[in-house]
C-alpha cells in the first residue's frame, strides 16, 4: 500500500509540479518517462498555440527532456537574435544523422564543434561563387523563363507547375554545388527530388524521435515501421548520386582557377592546407559530401515549396492574381524582371511576404541547444538545455495577425499603398543558425514568382480551387494540385 502511495505520490508530483520543482518555465503537464511526446506530431501548429495560450510566451514541453519553446517575437529578437552565441548549437537527432549522413557532418545537423569554421566557410563561399551577383541572377531568370516557356505551351492541358519549378529551382541548386549544369529534362533531378520526399515524410514523427532518444529500441525498428531501414536505403542512394557528381567535379578542378561552386571551394581548402602542411581538419571527405547533401537538403524543396504555393494563393485569389499582373504590366511591361524591381512592385512584395508567413517552410524549427548557462523571462536556464525557436508560432498567432489564415496581401501595405517589411516575418530564422541561403531564396521567389506573373495566367482546373492543404514531414509543402496556364503575351 505504501509503495502504491509513493507511486502515486511521485507521478502526481511529476505531472504537476516538474517545472516549477526545476524553475522551468510552466508548460502542459507531462507523463512520467514519455512526457509530452505523444501531443508532439509534425503538424503540431495548433497544439503549440493552445499551450501558448495557456502557459504564456515561453513554456515548458517534455519530449521526455525539457524543451523552452519560443514564440514570441520580442523574446526571440532579444536572446536568439541578438545572443547568437548562446543558441549556437543544434540539438542534433544523433540517430537519424548517423543513419543518413554516416554521422554529425554538413551545414544543417553538423555537431557543436565544427559549426563556427563551416559556417563561416559556407558564407564565404557562397558569396564568392555569385550569391547576390548579377551573374546567378541571370541563371535564375534563364530557368524562370524555360519554364514559362513550357507553361506557355501547354494549352488546355491540365498542368501540376511542381514538374517545371523542380527542374529549374533543382539545377540552379546542383550548379552552384558541383558546377555541373544538368538537361533540363535529366531525369536526375526528378529521382532526387523523389528520393526527398520519400525520405522527409519518416524523418519527422513520434517514431524517430522515440528511437532517437531511447537507443534500446531501435533493434525494435521494424514494429515502428521500418523506418531506420527505410532511411538507410534512401541516405544510401542519395548520397550514392551526390558522391558521383563529386567526382565528376572533382575531375575537372583546376586548383589555379577561382572556385565556381562549392565542392571545387572545400578541393581548393583541401589543397590550400595540404600545400602548407596543414591536418586536413574538418574538410575531409565525409563533411564535403554532407555539406553537399546540405545545400540540396536545404535549398531545394524549400524553395520549390514556396513557389508552388504561390501558383496555388493565385488561384484561389483571382482579384489578387489581377492585380499583380496589372502592376507587373504597368512598371515591368515586357522587359525583363530583375530582382531589384522589388522597390517598384509593393503589391507583390506585399504578396510574397503574405507567402512567407502563411508558408512556415518548417513546421518544427531545429531544436537548440544553449552553449551557457542564460535566463530568459526571469527564468535561469542551464547550459545544456533544449529550446525550441519556433517562429511560425508568431506568423500564425491570431494575437499578432488578425485571422491568421486568411491569405490577405493587403496587410502588408500602408494607407498609401506602399509595402511595409514586417520584421515579425521570419521564413528564413534569425540569429547565428539562420538560413545560409537567404540571399539565394528570396531573389530565386521573387524573380520566377514575377516571371509567372508576367507570363502566365492561371486558373483552376474546375470551378472551384483546391483546398490549401499541408503534407506532413519534416518539412512543409501544399499538396498536389493541377491548374490550367494560359499566355498572357
Ligand atoms: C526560399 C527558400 C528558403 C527558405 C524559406 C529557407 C528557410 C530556412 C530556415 C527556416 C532554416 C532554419 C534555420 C534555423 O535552424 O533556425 C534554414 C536553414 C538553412 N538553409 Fe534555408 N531556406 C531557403 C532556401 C535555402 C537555399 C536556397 C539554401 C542554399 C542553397 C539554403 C541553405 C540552408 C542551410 C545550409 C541551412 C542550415 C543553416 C544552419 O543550420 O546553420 N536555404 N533555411
Amino acid at each position: 500500500m505504501f509503495i502504491i502511495i509513493l507511486l502515486l505520490v511521485t507521478v502526481l508530483t511529476y505531472y504537476y509540479g516538474i517545472n516549477r520543482i526545476l524553475g522551468l518555465p510552466p508548460g502542459p503537464p507531462p507523463l512520467p518517462i514519455i512526457g509530452n511526446m505523444l501531443s508532439f506530431q509534425w503538424d503540431i501548429d495548433k497544439v503549440l498555440l493552445e499551450w501558448k495560450a495557456k502557459y504564456g510566451r515561453i513554456f515548458t514541453v517534455w519530449l521526455p527532456f525539457p524543451m523552452i519553446v519560443i514564440g514570441d517575437h520580442r523574446i526571440l529578437q532579444e536572446h536568439v537574435a541578438k545572443n547568437g552565441d548562446v543558441y549556437l548549437a543544434k540539438r542534433n537527432p544523433e540517430l537519424l544523422m548517423e543513419v543518413v549522413s554516416n554521422g554529425q557532418y554538413g551545414l544543417v545537423f553538423e555537431a557543436s564543434d565544427i559549426v563556427k569554421e563551416q559556417r563561416k566557410f559556407a558564407l564565404k563561399t557562397l558569396h564568392e561563387i555569385g550569391f547576390g551577383s548579377a551573374a546567378l541572377e541571370d541563371t535564375v531568370h534563364h530557368y524562370a523563363q524555360e519554364i514559362v516557356t513550357r507553361w506557355k505551351k501547354s494549352g488546355e492541358n491540365e498542368v501540376d507547375v511542381t514538374e517545371n519549378i523542380m527542374r529549374a529551382v533543382g539545377n540552379i541548386v546542383w550548379n552552384i554545388t558541383f558546377g555541373i549544369t544538368l538537361e533540363f529534362e535529366n531525369p536526375l533531378l526528378v529521382r532526387f527530388r523523389e528520393l526527398q520526399q520519400e525520405t522527409l515524410p519518416l524523418m519527422g514523427g513520434p517514431a524517430m524521435m522515440f528511437m532517437d532518444t531511447f537507443p534500446l529500441f531501435r533493434k525494435l525498428d521494424f514494429l515502428f515501421g521500418g523506418h531506420i531501414k527505410k532511411l538507410r536505403e534512401l541516405g544510401a542512394e542519395t548520397n550514392n548520386y551526390l558522391a558521383e557528381a563529386m567526382k565528376t567535379t572533382e575531375i575537372s578542378f583546376n586548383p589555379d582557377n577561382q572556385p565556381s561552386c562549392y565542392i571545387e571551394a572545400f578541393l581548393t581548402e583541401q589543397k590550400r592546407r595540404e600545400e602548407a602542411g596543414k591536418p586536413m581538419g574538418n574538410f575531409h571527405y565525409d563533411q564535403m559530401l554532407q555539406s553537399a547533401a546540405s545545400l540540396w537538403g536545404a535549398g531545394f524543396d524549400t524553395t520549390v515549396a514556396l513557389l508552388r504555393m504561390t501558383v496555388l494563393e493565385l488561384i484561389n485569389h483571382p482579384e489578387v492574381q489581377r492585380k499583380l499582373q496589372k502592376e507587373v504590366d504597368e512598371v515591368i511591361g515586357e522587359r525583363r524582371i530583375r530582382y531589384d524591381d522589388h522597390k517598384q512592385l509593393p503589391y507583390m512584395c506585399a504578396f510574397l511576404q503574405e507567402i512567407y508567413r502563411v508558408g512556415n517552410i518548417l513546421p518544427l524549427t531545429f531544436m537548440r541547444q544553449t552553449t551557457q548557462d542564460t535566463e530568459i523571462e526571469g527564468h535561469r536556464i542551464a547550459a545544456g538545455t533544449t529550446i525550441l525557436p519556433q517562429y511560425s508560432m508568431v506568423h500564425s498567432d491570431p494575437k499578432e495577425f488578425e485571422r491568421p489564415d486568411y491569405f490577405c496581401p493587403e496587410r502588408h501595405l500602408n494607407e498609401q499603398g506602399q509595402f511595409v517589411k514586417d520584421p515579425r516575418i521570419i521564413p528564413f530564422s534569425i540569429g547565428k543558425r539562420a538560413c545560409l541561403g537567404e540571399t539565394l531564396g528570396r531573389m530565386e521567389v521573387f524573380v520566377m514568382f514575377a516571371t509567372f506573373v508576367q507570363n502566365c495566367h492561371f486558373t483552376p482546373v474546375g470551378k472551384v480551387p483546391p483546398a490549401i492543404e499541408f503534407t506532413p514531414g519534416f518539412s512543409r509543402a501544399v499538396t498536389q494540385f493541377l491548374v490550367k496556364i494560359q499566355p498572357r503575351n
